[in-house]
């Protein structure tokens, strides 16, 4: 057993830090990396430990199974093989390399028989039938057993007891292991390794290629006779398959594949219509090769699974013929139409058949740009950092791959004591956590057991410590600061992320921005450096593609579906831009609203505001104008948020006015407008506010609203669309209304407006503007929401903002 508690001695006496702990603390460490306690450590290392020995098995398993593929294969070849010895009771071949002899001897000891599994043969008796086949040399094409593994390795220790007692155990013994060897009829199977067959009758001198793959030579023979059962055992059923064939009769072994260069005659066995000239052939086939021959299983099960798939089939034709139709209306255009989808589809990339289910299920047929190039990458293994426009389906492209590598974990042998968390998903908000979370869902529809937890803020500790307690989660969607405080409260969900695979960065560049980056990096240290790492945004700056080297492998890959040089904003958004004092900014929102709802019956409209408290200013006055508006920024409580994002997700002809809460990934459907009032925090941020509307390649418009000072903002934006609109015109009916709707307004509200007004612009380095200038400007804004004087700033503030002694700066005493 593996001696845990010695290496953790061991560990301990070469860690300098846990020495002095221990010293300190007097009776041993109480904390170990990643915040676990000793027993958690214990059983990481036994878990681990079970893992390794699993593995080694694994692998002796491969060597011996190689093994005995080479020893049927060489005995199928012949003695004519330089390397393989004449003596027909010598047997043949192989491996020169002791170790790997041991290693498959290993399977010749007692309970050896233990070390199998079902999945590694069968284990059931031959039925009479297929035992009276190889004796009496009857009809073969009913012959499909396994071979039986267990009867084979005690037969073969028998054997070499007996051996070793001196009996001629060859001669004498009635062997009927060689009975189960599969003589399947699985003609298709036949081709490929007969036409290997060829090749090695062909080149004698050449050793068989299977051998080599798995490290075998033939060479050295000697060296290997003495391992006694699997030359005695192992020839010994070859013989009974050579003695068939010759039984068979001539003319069906000069049918056989092998000897195509001596014999025209292939039609039968190609045709397959003859049972008794294909079993011929198969006896030289893979199906000699019983169990042994790994590939079965590989090239079996995807297509044999969706076969039958009808309820599948019929969404795929009804979708096709809906896009017929759609695009019969469009003039033919399916460009056009579909610019996010590529022409691949879910079902040709090799996904599990259930996760291709869920897909049809939830409408996605064709893949998307970014997910057809970024599928096949990811399913490799590889880290990689991704850059596609916002709205063309980046969350599928790293849910997928997500969630084949928990299939892949879970299909494993391996049954870890702590049930893992395998994926991982960092993004920065609590409404896109979720959003994640029930796409990820859905795509699981099909896949029982693979459970998917938020770790999101807002919510109450302790029902997550119940749900991680009470459930096993394989895939976690959290936000930075609750899962470190997770991990910081060490309830274990270290443990849990010690088997991690796969970690996601959505929105990734935001996630490494300074906000977020200390959190982040503190939770990259409690996660196994052997993991898959997937960076997914619509904007990658510059340095942000050199943090990322934080997270990703040395060798990743880049992908940018944008295209360097191309427009980052998506092609049917028209962008425009408007220019007008500040003072009238709530007006000429509140007519912006207007004119779009007169134009789009349907309309749904987000309204983006610099704060949240300047986005409670502005929901309050257009609800004072009598405008269905919802708001949305992080000062409402989690339960509200909430609700308000599924309703707005739901909804036509609402307005939802919000801060940059909601700039980032969310995805609610058809909006139709974006409006931005006021520079928006940096270039990033316009492009994702923008990028809420012209989703899934459909319309749609995006205003900027600027004051003149802040026009300087249009130089980061200059490679954009943009267009500028004229200011409109503001009758005398809407500036009474706006002014009469501000004054109902509490005057708490206005003045924390004021404050984050004040503190936003001033935290913007690039707003070139100097202190005196802000305050006056601030001053104005202050004018403008209805306070007849600036509110006081508390001097501590005041001090941290610069703003002490600039005039116009007015101290709470
Ligand atoms: N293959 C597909 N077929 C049809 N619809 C899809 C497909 N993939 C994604 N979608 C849909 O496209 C929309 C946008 O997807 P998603 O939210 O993943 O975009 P995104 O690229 O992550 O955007 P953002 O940059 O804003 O985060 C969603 O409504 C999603 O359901």
């Amino acid at each position: 057993m593996y001696p845990s508690l010695l290496r953790r001695s061991k560990y301990l006496s070469e860690q300098p830090r846990t020495r002095i702990f221990i010293r300190l603390m007097g009776g041993g460490p109480r904390n170990f990396p990643g915040g676990l306690n000793q027993w958690q450590w214990k059983r990481l290392h036994e878990k681990k430990a079970k893992e390794k020995e699993q593995r080694l098995l694994d692998q002796e398993k491969q060597f011996f199974q190689a093994r005995m593929r080479s020893q049927i294969r060489s005995s199928l070849a012949g003695q004519s093989h330089p390397n393989l010895n004449p003596d027909p009771n010598k047997y043949n071949p192989v491996s020169p390399k002791e170790y790997l002899k041991a290693l498959a001897d290993r399977f010749m000891k007692d309970g050896a028989e233990d070390l199998w599994s079902e999945n590694d043969g069968s284990l059931k008796p031959p039925s009479d039938e297929q035992t009276a086949f190889v004796g009496t040399n009857q009809q073969p094409g009913s012959i499909n057993s396994l071979v039986d593994l267990r009867k084979l390795i005690s037969e073969s220790r028998k054997v070499s007891q007996n051996r070793n007692n001196g009996f001629n155990y060859v001669k004498s013994r009635d062997y009927s292991a060689h009975r189960d060897l599969d003589f399947g009829s699985r003609g298709d199977f036949a081709k490929p390794l007969a036409r290997r067959q060829t090749k090695f009758r062909r080149n004698e001198s050449s050793s068989s290629g299977d051998c080599e793959d798995h490290g075998f030579v033939n060479d050295n023979v000697e060296n290997f006779v003495g391992n006694s059962w699997d030359e005695r055992g192992g020839v010994s059923n070859l013989r009974n398959v050579s003695d068939f064939m010759k039984n068979r009769g001539s003319e069906t072994v000069k049918q056989s594949r092998f000897r195509r260069n001596e014999s025209d005659d292939d039609d039968d066995l190609e045709g397959g219509g003859d049972r008794r000239g294909r079993s011929a052939k198969d006896i030289g086939s893979r199906a000699a090769l019983g169990e042994y021959d790994m590939k079965k299983t590989r090239r079996v099960p995807l297509k044999e699974l969706e076969k039958n798939d009808f309820p599948n089939e019929v969404e795929l034709i009804r979708y096709e013929l809906g896009r017929k139709k759609k695009f019969a209306g469009n003039g033919g255009n399916m460009e056009e139409e579909d610019s996010i989808l590529s022409e691949k589809r879910f079902d040709e990339c090799g996904l599990s058949p259930l996760t291709v289910k869920a897909l049809i299920a939830a409408g996605y047929v064709q893949m998307t740009r970014v997910q057809e190039a970024t599928l096949s990458v990811c399913l490799e293994g590889k880290d990689a950092i991704v850059k596609a426009k916002t709205g063309t389906g980046k969350s599928a492209a790293f849910l997928l791959p997500a969630i084949e590598a928990v299939l892949k974990a879970t299909s494993s042998n391996d049954k870890p004591q702590v049930p893992p968390i395998y994926v991982l998903i960092l993004c920065p908000t609590r409404e896109l956590a979720s959003q994640i979370a029930a796409e990820a869902n859905a795509m699981l529809k099909y896949h029982d057991g693979i459970g998917v937890l938020t770790l999101v803020g807002g919510t109450r500790f302790k029902d997550d410590q119940r749900r991680l307690e009470s459930d096993p989660y394989q895939i976690i969607v959290a936000t930075p600061g609750r899962l470190l405080d997770h991990i910081e409260n060490k309830g274990g969900l270290s443990v849990h992320l010690m088997g991690l695979k796969v970690l996601i960065l959505d929105e990734a560049d935001h996630l490494l921005d300074l906000g977020f980056r200390k959190d982040v990096e503190k939770i990259l240290d409690c996660l196994p450096r052997q993991r898959q790492s997937l960076l997914f945004s619509a904007t990658i700056p510059k340095e942000v593609r050199r943090i990322s080297q934080l997270v990703l492998k040395r060798e990743h890959a880049f992908i940018n579906t944008v295209g360097v040089g191309c427009v980052e904003t998506p092609a049917k958004i028209k962008q425009s831009f408007l220019v007008s004092p500040q003072k009238l900014h709530f007006q000429v929102v509140h007519h912006l609203l207007k004119e779009h709802i007169q134009q789009a019956p349907d309309y749904k409209v987000i309204v983006f505001c610099t704060t949240g408290m300047v986005t409670s200013l502005m929901y309050q006055l257009l609800r004072e104008m009598k405008m269905n508006v919802r708001e949305m920024h992080s000062r409402k409580p989690q339960l509200y948020r909430t609700r308000i994002s599924n309703e707005f997700r739901e909804s036509k002809c609402l307005i939802l006015v919000t801060s940059d809460v909601s700039a980032r990934g969310m995805n609610y459907p058809d909006v139709t407008l974006v409006i931005q009032v006021g520079i928006p925090y940096d270039r990033e941020h316009y492009i994702h506010r923008l990028g809420r509307t012209g989703r899934e390649g459909k319309d749609g418009k995006g205003i900027l609203l600027l004051a003149p000072w802040e026009e300087y903002f249009l130089n980061e934006l200059k490679d954009l669309p943009l267009e500028k609109f004229p200011i409109p015109h503001i009758d005398s009916e809407t500036n009474f209304m706006t002014e009469e709707s501000m004054s109902k307004i509490d005057s708490s509200v206005k003045e924390g407006a004021y404050h984050a007004w004040l503190g936003y612009y001033n935290s913007i380095r690039e707003i070139g503007r100097d202190k005196t200038t802000l305050v006056e400007l601030a001053n104005q804004f202050s004018t403008s929401i209805g306070l007849q004087k600036p509110p006081s700033l508390f001097r501590k503030t005041a001090l941290k903002m610069g703003l002490k002694d600039i005039p116009g700066i007015r101290i709470r005493r």
